[in-house]
């Protein structure tokens, strides 16, 4: 399709109600390597996958089936949540052995739903960098043909290789006997029969695939074709298809043993279903390499500053240090009854007083609005998120051991506390011989030199609900820097 022929694209943020996407995310990640699964690192001061997910929803994508392995749900629970975007309803799948399994999985859930959609995008959560454009371009395509893929013409000249080990005889260390590592003199005389590319007849197996060694490492391999550039295109995610189309042909697959698709749109070609190719974004990279995410960091960088607005919108390139990569702020306020029977503790310190204060905590109100002021500035959500009020866990918990916590949270998501300043508002007790000592507690729960710490007290000149003695609050400012 030329450009002059595509269709209009579907405005972003427009209802898409027959439209869902599906979120391959259960991989092993072993090209990347690094141990942990890599749509959960970082780029740009949140999860890979949450851009993924970002990109789908700009595109007014309303809801999506992410598939996972079951060992990555508390990486999901801790790290994407925060992220999830607020116009998308998200349901989670186990995903399977290969891509395609998690697809099939994935696939299933939204056909057994009461609901199943009339189109269907299926994108790797592994590509972060998707833009809004490009997924309306590719729903509009599907739309109108049935299936869609964005595409990009290939640069270099590609070579089909020849099957491992195979050299071919007349080299010149077959000649010589030469032993360069990964080649066998004296391997079979012939070269390997060019591989012909035979469009939609998967050639991967049992879907273990011979690429794995990363791009500037391994040993030598043979040439066994040069294929015809003009014609050649390196296709991306997402993917659009009519719905029951994928479904049906995923569970022909399956039914048949066919594996080894690397893409969904393969499994319509091995059925004969035409594919639309649209112009697809040379920087909406697949990490498959570590290397990869440099390159996407530059990507991200590049948008945000062509456009910082689409960025904070979390489509195709947001990037959370933002223009003011240096510090964050934010405000936290928390308020809580005075109760008798309770001890009251203020900023960790336990207070002489008559009564202390309601809550399911230690109720340290002074605590509480310094880590929501911590939470806000690093963009994420308060502690009633994370410490929920009824969680059995957080029953009488020390605020401090909390704060450690929001620390911690702090510092997975790149930042760390640089300052925070307290104001109490009590009627009583009086608060000022405790000031200093609070001073100290709360720089220590935070890490914190004392000097980077204020704390002030204050009555409500016996006006409001602080006037009639009914409760104490607190406000808090603080002030976050990217950690080094
Ligand atoms: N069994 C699998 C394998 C892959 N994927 C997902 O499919 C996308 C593309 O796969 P790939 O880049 O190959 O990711 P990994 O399988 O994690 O990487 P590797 O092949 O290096 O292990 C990723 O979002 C990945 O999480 C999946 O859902 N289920
Ligand atoms: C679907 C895909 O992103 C299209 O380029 C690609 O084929 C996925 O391959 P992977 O080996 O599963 O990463």
């Amino acid at each position: 399709m030329t450009g002059r022929d595509e269709p209009a694209a579907v405005g972003a943020g427009e209802a898409l109600a027959d439209v869902a996407a599906v979120v391959p995310a259960a991989g092993r990640s072993v090209r990347v390597g690094g141990g942990v699964n890599k749509v959960f690192r970082e780029l740009g001061g949140r999860p890979v996958l949450a851009h993924a997910l970002a990109a789908l929803a700009a595109a007014g994508v309303p809801r999506a089936v992410v598939a996972l392995r079951g060992a990555d749900r508390p990486l999901w629970q801790e790290r994407v949540t925060p992220w999830l975007p607020a116009r998308m309803a998200v349901d989670l799948v186990e995903g399977g052995e290969e891509r395609q399994d998690s697809v099939y999985a994935a696939l299933a859930h939204l056909a057994a739903g009461s609901r199943p959609p009339r189109w269907v995008l299926v994108h790797d959560a592994a590509r972060p960098l998707a833009r809004p454009a490009l997924v309306a371009r590719v729903l509009a395509a599907a739309r109108r043909y049935g299936a869609a893929v964005p595409a990009v013409p290939v640069g270099d000249t590609i070579k089909a290789v020849a099957a491992a080990d195979v050299e071919p005889a007349g080299s010149t260390s077959a000649a010589a006997g030469a032993a360069d590592e990964g080649r066998r003199p004296g391997a079979p005389a012939a070269p390997a029969a060019p591989e012909s590319p035979q469009p939609g007849v998967p050639t991967g197996g049992s879907g273990a695939e011979p690429d794995a060694v990363p791009p500037g490492e391994g040993p030598v391999e043979w040439v066994a074709a040069t294929l015809p550039r003009h014609r050649l295109r390196a296709v991306q995610t997402p993917q659009g298809f009519d719905f029951q189309r994928l479904w049906a042909a995923h569970q022909q697959a399956r039914r048949h043993g066919w594996r080894g698709f690397t893409d969904d749109a393969s499994l319509l070609e091995r059925l004969g279903v035409p594919v639309a190719l649209v112009p697809g974004d040379p920087a909406n990279l697949k990490l498959t390499w570590p290397t990869d995410f440099a390159v996407a960091e530059h990507w991200l960088d590049a948008a945000a500053s062509a456009s910082p607005a689409a960025a904070a919108e979390g489509a195709g390139g947001p990037r959370d240090t933002g223009p003011v990569p240096s510090f964050r702020i934010g405000l936290g306020y928390d308020v809580h009854r005075f109760a008798a029977g309770r001890p009251l503790v203020l900023g960790g310190v336990p207070i002489p007083a008559e009564r202390g204060l309601a809550g399911h905590s230690d109720a340290d109100v002074v605590l509480h609005a310094a880590m929501d002021a911590l939470l806000g500035a690093a963009g994420l959500p308060d502690i009633g998120h994370w410490f929920p009020p009824g969680d059995p866990r957080w029953a009488g918990a020390a605020s401090t051991a909390l704060a450690a916590e929001v620390v911690a949270l702090l510092h997975r998501h790149g930042w760390q506390p640089a300052q925070v300043d307290v104001t109490v508002v009590a009627e009583e007790p009086r608060l000022a011989p405790f000031v200093e000592a609070m001073r100290r507690s709360v720089a220590g729960a935070l890490g914190l030199p004392p000097t980077q710490v204020g704390i002030k007290a204050t009555t409500n000149e016996g006006l409001g609900f602080p006037g009639r003695r009914e409760g104490i609050a607190a406000l808090a400012v603080a002030l976050i820097t990217p950690r080094p």
